[in-house]
């Protein structure tokens, strides 16, 4: 992918440890880099790095004029300070928005974030290129991490929608999911979400990738969703699958964000 320049966009990956989920995701960005025709750059550190290795190799991608967008793969490890490295992300190659000052803006009316949170962003393109109208809708996001469900129900209240924020210390979650129109699904919990959950017509994004253990299956396990896909179908009007739903609608949004990046650093906007 070039410009009339002859400009790449280019994307970096720090990835802290081997996990094996960790590795599953990179490996579909890069590949999803290779098939859009941008560069990426992946940084690799061990498990027990220090938190001065992390913020190195930050540095190196901030100065280098390649590269418009870099991602730090979450979880870190423990012993990492993962809010400081959060913060250590340049603004503008900030292309997984969560920089707080990303996030703070997200948060605030007047105010826009220069990136949007590749999940969410996912699953408001989603809901408006399948017709599903979210201004004075009620939705329900299960979850409310940072990554996700907390930015899921920001960017649904920027739409219009009248939302709801479900998590672990909330009673009766099936009775609230039951009002909703739209269903946000990002709990981290295989099969949470019954048919008996969901209004009959509700529309249902799954975000949940739970790895089961299955033999049959190429590495020993498959990935299921947060929503009971059997069940749901049958009551909801539309529903994401999983596999083959919001991850890769994620993944795609890194690369938009990626490119946006680049436009902008080359004034090509
Ligand atoms: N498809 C994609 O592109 C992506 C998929 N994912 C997947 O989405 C899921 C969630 O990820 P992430 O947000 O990072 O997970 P986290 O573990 O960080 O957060 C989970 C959230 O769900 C809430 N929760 C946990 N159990 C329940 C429950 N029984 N009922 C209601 N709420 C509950 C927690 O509540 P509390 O705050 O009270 O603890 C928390 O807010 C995972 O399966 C992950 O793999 C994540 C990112 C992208
Ligand atoms: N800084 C950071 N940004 C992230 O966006 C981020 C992260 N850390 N840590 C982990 C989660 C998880 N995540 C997924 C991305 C793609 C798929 C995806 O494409 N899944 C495929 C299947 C993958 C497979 O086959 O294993 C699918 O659902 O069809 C899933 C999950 C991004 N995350």
């Amino acid at each position: 992918m070039k410009n009339s320049t002859g400009n790449v966009p280019g994307l970096a990956l720090i990835m802290v440890g081997q996990g094996r989920d960790s590795q599953t995701y990179v490996r579909k960005k890069l590949g999803a880099c290779e098939e859009a025709g941008i560069q990426s750059k992946i940084s690799t550190l061990p498990e027990n790095c220090t938190e001065d290795q992390v913020l190195n190799a930050l540095s190196c991608f901030h100065e280098d004029p390649s590269i418009h967008g870099i991602l730090v793969q979450l979880p870190l490890p423990q012993h990492l300070d993962e809010g400081k490295i959060l913060n250590s992300v340049h603004l503008e190659k900030d292309v997984d928005g969560f920089h707080p000052i990303n996030m703070g803006n997200l948060a605030m009316w007047g105010r826009e974030p220069l990136f949007l949170p590749c999940t969410p962003k996912g699953c408001i393109e989603l809901l408006i290129r399948s017709g599903v109208e979210i201004s004075g809708k009620k939705a329900v996001v299960i979850g409310r991490s940072n990554i996700v469900g907390l930015p899921m129900s920001l960017l649904l209240q920027r739409h219009h929608a009248i939302v709801s924020v479900v998590h672990a210390f909330t009673r009766n979650p099936e009775q609230i999911t039951r009002e909703a129109d739209i269903v946000v699904a990002a709990a981290g919990v295989p099969n949470l979400v019954r048919g008996s959950w969901l209004k009959p017509g509700a529309v249902v994004l799954d975000v949940g990738t739970n790895p089961v253990k299955d033999p049959s299956c190429e590495y020993g396990h498959r990935l299921i969703g947060d929503v009971c896909y059997e069940e749901a179908s049958r009551v909801a009007s539309a529903i994401t699958p999983v596999p083959g739903g919001v991850g890769p609608v994620t993944v795609a949004m890194l690369l938009l964000n990626t490119l946006e990046s680049a436009k902008r650093a080359y004034n090509f906007t």
